[in-house]
């Protein structure tokens, strides 16, 4: 686990997206913090489950690519340096996404914590070694076709990263955000041209990174079509290593 520090947790610019509604806080004051890292393709849920988990469990979720958008308008030099491959579809350098997101962790250090999207790489996940040793990883295995069907019928809302779908969780009124009524975009690399070339650089990357983690008996892997029916598991494996704070039925 990593070690809590003195100072506590400090509001910063971090990501920490923004769930439906206002999620439990847990105190971390158990000696031990949990580190967990979900990974799976874009479109495979990831987002979902983290703020489920977020919701039901008190951790503070940080999702590295919706970070990376905020970081973009904010003036500062990560940011502008992570633009030009955002621009371009392509994966930030682990330098810079490393830097970005061992900041955020810091100050972090005495709340549990859920990360979406990072590590990547095998290098990132080695950076992750250095400040921490993680306790669980989920993998999230969704078929293909799937993952271009919801792609295409993801629309978000940009501020906060809220993420919905038009067949499984439509929000309240058409094209426009649930808390906020700001309108819903689709992202551009969400269309179906673009999603296959993402996928592929998504299993290249990601490969040795689950052979780490498998060899370290800390990744628990879940296949199927819907989250509904694998966020049962997830929410059995998580409350063998943290009390919950909302039941697993309250969607
Ligand atoms: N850990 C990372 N390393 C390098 N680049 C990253 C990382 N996380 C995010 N990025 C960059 C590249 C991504 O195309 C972009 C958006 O990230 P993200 O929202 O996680 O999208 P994604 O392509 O993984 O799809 P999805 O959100 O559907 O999983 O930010
Ligand atoms: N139809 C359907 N859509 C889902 C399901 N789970 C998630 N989604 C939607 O699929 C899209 C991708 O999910 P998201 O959590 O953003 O995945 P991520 O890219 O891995 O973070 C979003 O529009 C979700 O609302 C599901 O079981 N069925």
């Amino acid at each position: 686990m990593c070690p809590g520090g003195a100072g506590g947790a400090r509001p910063g610019r971090l990501t920490r997206v923004p769930p439906r509604s206002a999620p439990v806080p847990v105190p971390a004051m158990a000696s031990k913090l949990l580190r967990a890292v979900v990974l799976g393709p874009p479109g495979s849920g990831k987002g979902t489950v983290c703020e489920r988990i977020a919701r039901r469990f008190g951790l503070q979720h940080l999702s590295s690519g919706q970070f990376l958008r905020e970081s973009l308008g904010g003036g500062g030099e990560a940011g502008a340096l992570a633009q030009q491959y955002l621009e371009r579809g392509l994966l930030v350098p682990d330098h810079v996404i490393t830097r970005l997101m061992m900041a955020e962790l810091e100050k972090r250090r005495e709340q549990h914590w859920l990360l979406d999207g990072f590590p990547r790489t095998l290098g990132q996940a080695k950076a992750l070694d250095g400040i921490c040793q993680l306790d669980l990883v989920i993998s999230l295995n969704i078929p293909f076709e799937t993952l271009k069907d919801r792609l295409s019928a993801r629309w978000v809302h940009p501020a906060s990263g809220r993420v919905y779908n038009m067949d499984f969780n439509p929000p309240h009124t058409q094209g426009v955000d649930d808390l906020t009524g700001e309108p819903l975009v689709q992202r551009e690399d969400d269309r179906p041209e673009a999603v296959a070339a993402r996928l592929r650089k998504y299993k290249d990357a990601a490969k040795p990174v689950m052979e780490l983690y498998k060899s370290r008996g800390i990744l628990h892997s879940f296949s199927g079509t819907e989250t509904n029916k694998i966020w049962p598991y997830v929410y059995t494996l998580l409350s063998s290593r943290i009390p919950p704070v909302l039941p697993e039925e309250e969607h």
